[in-house]
């Protein structure tokens, strides 16, 4: 198949080399620069200590694009205006997956003219080492919902057997999407202010009894029933990407703004039109808010 994937970051990076081992792929890159050196040095991927070099196909974004079957967004949820605004050409794609973490940027698709549109959530831990090496520090895999249209492009994808890097389907996007945003609640903000990996609120009991303060506050916001299964899943993601660096801690690291309004922010609003109070994620919110502006004043 021929896959586009839209952003060279640590999740762009990270399905490009994957994809690569069977299908056509070609990583559109925001810079030119990172497109001559993925084509010049491969792609380099990282697992266990190993490094492979693969060879894919780059392109900044602003040329012409191919006409791919499948056409990933990995991008931040905040550089998704843009891209729709200034990428025409993006539309012509068939079918189009958004890899967001957080709710925001699902009012955004309701305007695109796509017919077929997937959710997916991923649940590998990734870092960026440099524009041309990703480092797959977890790994979990990534689940995909049906938007709008039909999955069948993606299930063909989806059912290859690529080793460490599964797909599984779910059949409720809002059930997978909401889930994978109280992981996200949970583990980015608290990692990117106490500047930990995943794994370390799990490890030490005092940022895990943390997490459960915010886990309680939460949980009642979104009226989440069975609260024992979500617990396990946002420990288990912690487990299986205990090496990363969130998203989030990763972006403060760089000086650059974080997704926290598409996380936290969702969940602020949610308590607030049903007249709750959401302390600790008030306190977060703005912990992770002064964070960010400290690294654009460097
Ligand atoms: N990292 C992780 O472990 C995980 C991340 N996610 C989610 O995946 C998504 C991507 O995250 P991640 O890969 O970490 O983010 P990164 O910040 O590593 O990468 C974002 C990439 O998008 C590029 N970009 C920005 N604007 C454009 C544009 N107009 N055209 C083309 N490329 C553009 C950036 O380019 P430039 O380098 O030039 O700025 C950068 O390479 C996020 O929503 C995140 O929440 C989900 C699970 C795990
Ligand atoms: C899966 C996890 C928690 C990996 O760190 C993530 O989604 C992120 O960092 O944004």
């Amino acid at each position: 198949m021929r896959i586009g994937i839209v952003g060279g970051g640590a999740i762009g990076l990270l399905t490009a080399a994957y994809l690569s081992k069977q299908h056509h792929v070609t990583v559109y890159t925001n810079r030119k620069e990172q497109a001559q050196w993925l084509m010049s040095e491969g792609l380099k991927l990282v697992r266990n200590g190993e490094q492979e070099t693969i060879f894919v196909q780059a392109k900044p974004l602003q040329e012409r694009m191919d006409e791919e079957e499948i056409l990933f967004i990995a991008v931040k949820q905040y550089h998704l205006p843009t891209l729709f605004d200034q990428f025409a050409h993006l539309l012509r794609s068939r079918t189009i997956v958004f890899l967001q973490n957080g709710m925001a940027h699902i009012d955004q698709l309701r305007d695109l003219p796509h017919d077929h549109i997937i959710l997916a959530v991923v649940e590998h831990g990734a870092l960026k080492q440099n524009d041309t090496t990703v480092i797959h520090t977890g790994i979990g895999q990534t689940k995909w919902s049906v938007w709008k249209g039909k999955g069948t492009d993606f299930q063909q994808l989806a059912n290859d057997e690529i080793d460490h890097f599964s797909f599984q389907y779910c059949e409720n996007w809002e059930e997978m999407v909401v889930k994978k945003l109280l992981a996200n609640v949970l583990i980015n903000p608290l990692t990117a202010l106490l500047n930990v990996r995943n794994g370390q609120l799990v490890e030490r009991s005092e940022y895990n009894e943390a997490m459960k303060l915010l886990f309680e506050e939460v949980t009642s916001v979104l009226q989440v029933t069975d609260k024992q299964a979500m617990w396990n899943y946002i420990m288990h993601i912690c487990e299986k990407t205990a090496h990363n660096r969130s998203s989030m801690l990763r972006d403060i690291e760089e000086g650059r703004k974080t997704e926290i309004d598409a996380i936290l922010k969702y969940i602020i609003d949610r308590a607030q039109k049903q007249r709750m109070a959401a302390p600790i994620s008030q306190f977060l919110y703005y912990a992770v808010k002064g964070k960010e502006q400290e690294g654009e004043a460097r």
